[in-house]
């Protein structure tokens, strides 16, 4: 089955650690995606090369790959070179995603989605708005994903909330449409795919266990204050 069937109507984990974090480790994060698909993932997420590989080795399933950045001149963190495409498709990614929005960056993202296609893998657009996946779809790319919704100076005001008007404005460009970004419930889950979502990414809520702890504390801490 080609790698977009697989993935439409399914959920996709995106195994990213909190950074330098005790789970932070290609092992952990190969554990994680092998828990994933054990529990009915049809496609991973994963960041970083070593990463990549270990969670390769682990699963079967489709992986969408990024490298992420932190670059000193440019809020691009995504998959910002074509080398770094490069990297990942040699490491087993089967989809790319790169930073598709229209910000100051190091390689114009139509040359991102010339190596990923040259590479012989799909690209996913991580987008902030509809404008984004507009020129994704002109570059050539397979996926567009809602992913930075609500990251960007432009789109901070979207930041509470999954952006179920995205998702619905994706799919009326006829684009294989990811839901990502803040789907922190199975209802939510849901709803991204009742919006006109082929497929919903979820990390944070199964994926990053130091921030899901703070959440439930934090309600417990609650809880503790509405007793008294
Ligand atoms: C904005 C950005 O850099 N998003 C990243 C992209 O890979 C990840 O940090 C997110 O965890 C991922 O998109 C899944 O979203 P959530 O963790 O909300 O389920």
């Amino acid at each position: 089955m080609d790698v977009l069937q697989t993935l439409r109507g399914g959920l996709v984990v995106s195994c990213q650690p909190v950074d330098d974090g005790p789970m932070d480790r290609p092992d952990i994060v190969a554990a994680m995606a092998a828990a994933a698909v054990a529990g009915g993932a049809a496609g991973l997420r994963i960041e970083g090369v070593e990463n990549l590989a270990a969670a390769r080795a682990a699963v079967r399933v489709p992986i969408i790959a990024i490298l992420k950045r932190d670059l000193p001149d440019s809020p691009v963190r995504i998959t910002p070179f074509a080398d770094d495409v490069r990297a990942l498709a040699a490491a087993g990614a089967d989809i790319v995603a790169y930073d598709a929005t229209d910000r100051i960056r190091p390689e114009p993202a139509a040359d991102l989605v010339a190596a990923i296609r040259a590479s012989g893998r799909l690209a996913m657009a991580d987008c902030a708005m509809l404008d984004d996946g507009r020129r994704a779809l002109v570059d050539g790319a397979s996926i567009l994903g809602t992913t930075l919704s609500g990251y960007t100076e432009a789109t901070a005001g979207r930041s509470d909330g999954v952006d179920l008007a995205l998702i619905g404005a994706f799919r009326d460009l006829g684009a294989f449409v990811m839901a990502e970004g803040r789907v922190n419930t199975p209802d939510l889950a849901a709803q991204t795919i009742a919006a006109g979502a082929d497929a919903v990414t979820v990390g944070t809520a199964l994926t990053r266990l130091e921030i899901m702890t703070d959440w439930f504390q934090k309600a417990v801490v609650d809880g503790v204050r509405r007793r008294e």
